[in-house]
């Protein structure tokens, strides 16, 4: 623990010396986040590196095999305001072959605060409305969600976490073969979540019009984290405009992904 780890408040996630495993395959090997109220972590790295499996291990959707995690100042086996995280998983097909309504879908993100029988108050509606209109998705509210783009569907699965008013939202890869237009809509989108007070922990390849927001970049590489701190300038070729993944092979300390700032 270093002094500007003394100097935190209780984390809003606090992931010490995470171990985790695939059958006999370590993929973290002891990892350590923090991660500060108000904060926007972006997590980095190469395909494969082990940032989802960190981020759903930090979530409870996976057991890691040591180590042990807090959300809020409590540790995840008695942690049960989930009310409070809002969890975008990474790009699926939000409608499916179901005829949900995009209003639908983003109600759904309410169900936390609701109760399982609890009744669609007037504060449950104003949050869907308030979050929908946060994406810009308020005129397709009665639309079936299979009749919109993929950026589109992107665009209700965070106005679903937005619903649920949460304090921390976790993001896998959420502007991921997301339009330009859009990966612009989603930060300022972000932007005002976090100027209501909230955090974010982000796992991203490519922050674009994100980077500005970005509070701390964390990189994953091969189940380490080998750098905290400024967002890492895309290395060579990497930087070019065209390039738009990086590559598991290519080691952080080599050139390649980033450059140590
Ligand atoms: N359910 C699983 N079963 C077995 N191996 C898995 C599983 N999920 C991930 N892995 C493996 O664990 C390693 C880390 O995967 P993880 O998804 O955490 O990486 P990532 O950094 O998020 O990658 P990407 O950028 O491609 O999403 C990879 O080698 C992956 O193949």
């Amino acid at each position: 623990m270093t002094a500007t780890d003394l100097d935190l408040p209780e984390p809003v996630v606090a992931a010490e010396g995470i171990v985790a495993a695939y059958g006999g395959r370590p993929v973290l090997h002891g990892v350590t986040l923090r991660v500060a109220a108000g904060e926007v972590v972006a997590i980095l790295g190469a395909n494969g590196s082990g940032k989802s499996t960190l981020t759903r291990s930090v979530l409870g959707l996976l057991q890691p095999r040591r180590g042990e995690i807090r959300l809020f100042g409590t540790p995840l086996r008695r942690f049960r305001d989930w009310h409070r995280i809002g969890y975008v998983p990474q790009r699926l097909d939000a409608g499916g072959g179901v005829p949900a309504t995009v209003r639908e879908v983003v109600a759904s993100g309410r169900l936390a605060r609701r109760g399982f029988l609890g009744r669609n108050r007037p504060a449950d509606r104003e949050a869907v409305s308030a979050a929908l209109a946060d994406v810009g998705l308020t005129d397709r509210a009665g639309d079936p969600v299979r009749t919109l783009s993929g950026g589109q569907q992107q665009r209700v699965l965070i106005a679903r976490a937005l619903a649920g008013e949460p304090d921390l939202l976790v993001l896998d890869e959420p502007t991921a073969g997301v339009d330009a237009a859009s990966q612009e809509a989603f930060a300022a989108t972000l932007h005002r979540f976090v100027g209501r007070g909230g955090t974010v922990l982000l796992v991203a390849h490519e922050l674009g019009p994100l980077a500005p927001l970005i509070s701390r970049a964390v990189v994953v590489h091969h189940g380490e984290i080998v750098h905290s701190g400024p967002v890492p300038e895309p290395a060579g070729h990497h930087a070019a405009p065209d390039h738009d993944h990086v590559h598991p092979h290519a080691p952080y300390d080599r050139p390649g992904i980033w450059d140590a700032p």
